[in-house]
């Protein structure tokens, strides 16, 4: 795990292109934002080029899609893989919509994500693995996490990220589990579209993206369990307005001293 990536992040402030969903637009962008990055975000198809060439890293985020930002989707997606950028993709709520299963397999198939980063549902869903989501949300199973992610990682050649309680990133051998983190984000509604543009931030800087994406996960969680420690009640709000605080206060010694995760190779 390379935490002094988030200096390395902080002093390069990569670009990253986003395209987003109309919920948590501006969390995503503030999210970043305030960690160190520079987002930017469009809709228009005729710019896709321009944008991919000018961003470190290109995050897809599946949340609220429309015919027309699948076409978008599938060319930005084609232009990552063509100029060599670091591709992220969110399924939201793949585990839920069988449409969106669809959509999003096809995507899939037509360019080569980089990294998958989805709550349970939606990473067991991408590995066919029955799982009963509940919409956005990570819903109920009971197969191992662990089994689940690394057939996801295998199945569409991608490192995944499930997140939840406990983060497992996997390229489909290796394992890393972040165990940081707090409830609180579970009531904040775009908590898992932050994290998935964080990835983005951290793969626009760091060539592995397998570390980019522990990096990425063990920054998100540890800032959001450091607010919490500071709050008395559970406060969404507070939460959220000091998430973003912290997500641009926190120094790499913060971020070392709280960080709790384990790599098996
Ligand atoms: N119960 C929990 N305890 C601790 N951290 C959590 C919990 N649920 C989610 N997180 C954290 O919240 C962030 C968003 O993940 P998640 O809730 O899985 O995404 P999504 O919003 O897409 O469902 C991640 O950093 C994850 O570690
Ligand atoms: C509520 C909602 N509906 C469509 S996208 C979206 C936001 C999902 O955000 P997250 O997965 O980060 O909680
Ligand atoms: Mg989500």
């Amino acid at each position: 795990m390379k935490l002094a990536a988030l200096e390395t992040l902080r002093q390069q402030n990569p670009i990253v292109f986003n395209i987003s969903n109309f919920v948590t637009v501006q969390d995503v962008a503030n999210g970043i934002n305030a960690l160190g990055a520079s987002p930017i975000m469009s809709e228009e198809i005729t710019e896709a080029e321009e944008m991919v060439q000018m961003a470190s890293a290109v995050v897809l985020n599946l949340g609220a899609f429309t015919e027309r930002q699948v076409a978008q989707i599938r060319r930005v997606g084609q232009l990552a893989n063509q100029y060599h950028k670091p591709l992220v993709i969110d399924p939201v709520a793949v585990g839920a919509v069988k449409y969106r299963k669809q959509v999003a397999t096809q995507l899939l198939a037509d360019f080569q994500v980089d990294i998958i980063r989805g709550n349970a549902g939606e990473i067991a869903a991408l590995a066919d693995v029955d799982w009963q989501a509940k919409g956005i949300d990570a819903g109920e199973g009971n197969q191992d996490l662990v089994a689940v992610a690394k057939a996801c990682a295998t199945k569409q050649h991608a490192i995944v990220i499930l997140s939840g309680p406990t983060d497992v990133i996997t390229d489909g051998k290796q394992v890393c589990k972040v165990f940081n983190g707090t409830p609180l984000f579970q009531l904040h509604v775009g908590s898992g579209d932050m994290l998935s543009s964080v990835v983005g931030a951290f793969a626009g800087v760091l060539p592995d993206y397998f570390e980019a994406a522990q990096t990425a996960c063990a920054t998100f969680a540890s800032a959001g369990e450091r607010v919490a420690a500071t709050l008395s009640a559970e406060q969404p709000g507070t939460f959220a307005a000091k998430l973003f605080d912290e997500l641009h206060l926190m120094t790499l010694q913060n971020l070392t001293e709280t960080a709790k995760f384990e790599v098996q190779p």
